[in-house]
């Protein structure tokens, strides 16, 4: 299992954001994005999770193998936590929650209805849904916000563990996991026309 990207270019709404980017990726290996807001790694992450195409250069190994946590925590709020668990679970053709209930330590929060739970505590469920998955990429956008200090380290956790297991992670965040990951900075690969007004994207809105 690998991730390779090679002189990939994207854009969003239209506009060029990043171009050029190109790495490889095996298994057992992590990858952090950085660079300043706006730079492109939202729309990066997407493209290499098969959410939008990639406006040129390619990406092997991606999108089936892709689980992905974006912005939104993906919770169904009328639903337990166990029950969002094993809904994700059987999208995916697994059945086994136990695993990812006790690395973010959810078990006490089994049965809480997803809206009725903290901003940290749900994202905690909603990084617990890539356990559940049992894809070998996970890809991750700012996984950390709202979460406290010890949560962090349940993720960090979480991720060391998916490697060692001959997984991949590819993440975009601006904080130290303490994990062993290459660190690809953004900043020189932005596209010199960016975007300052007037295009849209809707399916970003
Ligand atoms: N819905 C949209 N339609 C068009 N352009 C957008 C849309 N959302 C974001 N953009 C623009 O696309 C560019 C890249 O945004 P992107 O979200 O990929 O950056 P980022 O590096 O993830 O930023 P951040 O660190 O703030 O999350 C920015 O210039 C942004 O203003």
């Amino acid at each position: 299992m690998s991730l390779r990207l090679t002189d990939v270019a994207v854009a969003r709404g239209g506009v060029p954001v990043l171009s050029g980017v190109s790495f490889l990726l095996d298994a057992g290996a992590a990858l952090v994005l950085r660079g300043p807001n706006g730079s492109g790694k939202t729309t990066l992450l997407r493209s290499i999770a098969g959410l939008q195409p990639v406006l040129s250069g390619e990406i092997e190994g991606g999108a089936d193998a892709v689980a992905y946590a974006g912005h939104a925590d993906g919770l169904k709020a009328m639903l337990s936590v166990s029950e969002n668990l094993r809904f994700w679970a059987a999208v995916y053709g697994q059945t086994d929650i136990s695993a990812a209930l006790n690395a973010y330590e959810l078990t006490p929060l089994s049965d809480r209805l997803a809206g009725t739970l903290s901003a940290g505590q749900k994202r905690r469920a909603g990084l617990a849904r890539l356990m559940v998955t049992g894809r070998p990429i996970w890809v991750l956008d700012e996984p950390t916000v709202s979460l406290d200090t010890h949560a962090v380290s349940l993720f960090a956790a979480a991720v060391r563990s998916h490697l060692q297991g001959g997984g991949l992670a590819v993440l975009a965040t601006h904080i130290d996991l303490g994990i062993d990951a290459d660190v690809l900075d953004v900043t020189p690969l932005r596209a010199k026309v960016q975007a300052m007004h007037g295009a849209s994207d809707e399916a970003f809105l």
